[in-house]
């Protein structure tokens, strides 16, 4: 389970019963949980999000326990009216909305440029699981490398991705390194604040983290119905 930042990984934490355990791994720092869950502090934007997260997973390959699923979580800017403030969203793709080149005709992705991908997705199957068993939204999120601070920029965002109910900046990161260890990755966000015009005293932070803890301890019998499915 990567998050961005220490408080992310606690509320997560805080919703998985049980003593756990802390791991230093070159350059990266794990919480291990009693019911074996790997919680990573990644660091915030798709760049050390992506190299904390292939770095737990070497690890976990090296040491003969690879990770069967990574789960990007953290809070998040929502996409009005879609996805309010305190809403949970779960990722149906995991979209990296700057990835690619501005032209004089609009935004080219990289994908259009013949390098790479700019969309991950996450089973179909774990989404469902997850949204019925915890009243998630089922969306795109994107990943952002600069938080949306304007109205143009959300309106931008929105007509070049219909779909997109969510904006964080590690999803991506995280589902590329996923994606080089042929691991299944998905992203839940809860929704801290409107994308749009920059208000700073709107972000509601705490309740965000609340419903993270909330959200997680809802999930024990979904992770296990998909992995009786799955494997
Ligand atoms: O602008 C500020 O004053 C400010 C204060 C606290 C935190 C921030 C962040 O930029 C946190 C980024 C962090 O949280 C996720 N996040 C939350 N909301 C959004 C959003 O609307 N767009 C993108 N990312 C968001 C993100 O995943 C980072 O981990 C700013």
């Amino acid at each position: 389970m990567a998050t961005a930042v220490p408080a992310e990984r606690d509320a997560v934490a805080r919703a998985l019963p049980g003593a756990a355990e802390d791991i230093r791994l070159p350059g990266a720092a794990l919480c291990r949980t009693a019911g074996g869950w790997d919680l990573l502090a990644a660091g915030v934007g798709p760049a050390l999000a992506a190299a904390s997260t292939a770095g737990a997973l070497t690890a976990a390959a090296l040491a003969g326990r690879p990770y069967g699923l990574v789960v990007s979580a953290g809070i998040g800017g929502g996409f009005e009216p879609g996805a309010p403030v305190g809403s949970l969203v779960v990722a149906d793709e995991i979209t990296v909305a700057d990835l690619g080149a501005e032209t004089a005709d609009g935004f080219l992705p990289v994908s259009e440029l013949g390098f790479g991908a700019v969309t991950h997705r996450p089973p179909d199957s774990l989404v469902r699981v997850v949204s019925a068993a915890t009243g998630a939204l089922t969306g795109t999120v994107l990943t952002v490398s600069t938080v949306t601070g304007t109205a143009a920029r959300a309106a931008a965002l929105r007509a070049r991705h219909p779909g997109a109910l969510a904006e964080g900046m590690e999803g991506f990161g995280v589902a590329e390194a996923a994606a080089a260890h042929g691991v299944p990755v998905l992203e839940i966000r809860a929704v801290s604040n409107p994308v749009g015009p920059r208000d700073r005293a709107a972000w509601r932070i705490g309740d965000a983290l609340a419903a993270l803890t909330e959200c997680f301890g809802k999930l024990g019998p979904a992770w296990e119905s998909w992995n009786a499915h799955e494997h």
